[in-house]
């Protein structure tokens, strides 16, 4: 209860002053003018569809207001896990900075609202997903439409570092698509702003994060390995590695562990594919530069030198949000996470009410949101965070990526077992009825001694040179688990 108040008082983001629910009205704190008001709305004022992306301390659903019929991208975010893991600064950072920004590669917040157990952000939802998404089912982009995209990237990060805030963790996973295919720069938890910067911040939070060791590590540029503090160059140097992963499909200091890819982002390890184009290797080697301040973008004329570098010839920069965008990828098959409140594991625990649930709330573009279940390993790692049992069952920093109580088909009889893949990469099994740890398959890269043959949507067997376990999964995820572990085998 104490941990509830002190959680209470400390995401005190606002008071309403003016107006009741629904209110348009601007409402204030300690002086602080809100665009987006705080709303009396419960969770059993929207229909909840499907799962659209989860991030370290946050769940984002597709919903629709039920009275309006408008769509949002709701981002519920646990107290209780918020104040335990020290996010307080973040969540109150990301609402008051979303709040002041207006442009339009910039996700917009509509207005907020809470209930006992969690946070929740209206963000205007992007229908088109992550990019990441796109480059993963691609492979990789052509130069022509990484130009494009980067283009939009571009103007809005210009748009933000003029605001005097520097973003902190630009990466694919960051980057939304609309339903018309725009760039929508999402997540500003790890913003930081600078002296200059013009945007109002609550007291206290804008230095909390100072020099902290924020973002995302592939994205990290060398310096702040070295404990410098942020500057605008944190953003042009991730800017570099999306730029390259979007052309290869990979950032370009991957490597087998977090202390491996920062040796090499230290010694700037730097290979180009040889498909690169000649443009593309000089504008990644210019924002890639180890002086942050010798940077594209970072010098005296600013974006004006990136914007005239040879790989954006043919950008109409005033006219880019007018521009077509490259053609929609094909959809892939919405394969919507089950967070049925009633099944544990993938239950949006302690989401307010009795909320309807709805799997799919029909889209009037057809336009699925790409962030499948099956695509974006990284990015659930952390959905079952909230599910504290699992934890006893982790090595320290290692994540869920994927858990479900599956039956184990043996010969005289069937097993229940939880069985949960994490990003380590580990397989495991969890007798659910004593949360006792059972065997674990041994992991390889290698598909000859790891790989997952789908008999259907309900049966996959796991096949090792040792041997072949059989499962069912009763919530028909059999292709979600083995583009879940391939997807691994690949990282
Ligand atoms: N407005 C939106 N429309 C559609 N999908 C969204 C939207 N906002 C977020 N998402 C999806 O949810 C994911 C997590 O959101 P976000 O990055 O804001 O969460 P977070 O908890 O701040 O994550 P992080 O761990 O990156 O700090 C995104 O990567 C994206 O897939």
């Amino acid at each position: 209860m104490e941990m509830e108040r002190d959680f209470e008082t400390k995401l005190q983001l606002q008071q309403p002053e003016l107006g009741g629910v629904g209110s348009k009205a601007v409402q204030r704190t300690n002086s602080i003018t809100f665009r987006a008001p705080q709303e009396q709305f419960t969770v059993n004022d929207f229909e909840l569809g499907k799962l659209l992306g989860t991030g370290s301390y946050s769940k984002v659903i597709r919903a629709k207001k039920k009275d309006t019929g408008n769509i949002y991208a709701l981002k519920i975010m646990d107290k209780k896990f918020i104040a335990k893991e020290n996010k307080v600064s973040y969540v109150k950072m990301e609402r008051i900075v979303l709040d002041q920004l207006d442009h339009p590669g910039i996700i917009s917040l509509c207005f907020t609202f809470q209930d006992a157990y969690s946070l929740y952000m209206a963000l205007e939802c992007c229908e088109g997903g992550e990019l990441f998404d796109q480059i993963t089912r691609r492979g990789r982009l052509t130069e022509k439409e990484a130009c494009f995209y980067i283009a939009e990237v571009i103007d809005a990060l210009e748009y933000i570092h003029s605001m005097g805030l520097i973003h902190r963790d630009i990466k694919p996973e960051n980057l939304l698509l609309t339903s018309d295919g725009h760039i929508k720069i999402a997540d500003f938890g790890s913003v930081k702003p600078t002296r200059e910067s013009q945007i109002t911040v609550l007291p206290n939070s804008a230095n909390e994060k100072a020099c902290t060791f924020v973002g995302t590590a592939a994205y990290i540029p060398p310096e702040v390995l070295n404990s410098s503090p942020a500057t605008f160059g944190n953003d042009l140097w991730a800017l570099g590695c999306t730029v390259y992963q979007m052309l290869s499909g990979s950032s370009p200091f991957k490597d087998a562990s977090e202390w491996l890819i920062f040796q090499r982002i230290i010694a700037r390890d730097l290979k180009f594919p040889e498909y690169f184009s000649h443009e593309a290797r000089d504008l990644i080697d210019k924002l890639l530069d180890t002086d942050p301040s010798k940077r594209l973008g970072a010098g005296p004329d600013g974006y004006a030198s990136m914007k005239k570098h040879s790989f954006f010839k043919g950008i109409d920069w005033k006219n880019i949000w007018k521009t077509p965008p490259p053609p929609r990828l094909a959809p892939v098959q919405d394969v919507s996470v089950d967070y049925n409140i009633h099944d544990n594991p993938w239950s949006l625990m302690h989401v307010g009410g009795d909320a309807t649930y709805h799997h799919d709330i029909p889209d009037a573009n057809a336009c699925p949101a790409s962030s499948s279940e099956a695509l974006s390993i990284s990015s659930l790692a952390s959905i079952d965070s909230f599910d504290s049992r699992w934890r006893e069952f982790l090595e320290s920093g290692e994540a869920i990526v994927m858990i479900s109580k599956l039956k184990k088909i043996q010969k005289f009889s069937n097993k229940k077992v939880q069985f949960i893949l994490t990003d380590k990469p580990r397989l495991l099994f969890v007798d659910p009825s004593k949360m006792t740890a059972k065997t674990s398959i041994i992991w390889s890269d290698k598909p000859s001694e790891l790989n997952v043959q789908v008999a259907n949507s309900s049966h996959f067997k796991i096949c090792t040179p040792r041997k072949v376990i059989s499962f069912e999964d009763p919530k028909d995820r059999a292709w979600q688990w083995k583009t879940a572990i391939e997807g691994l085998q690949h990282r």
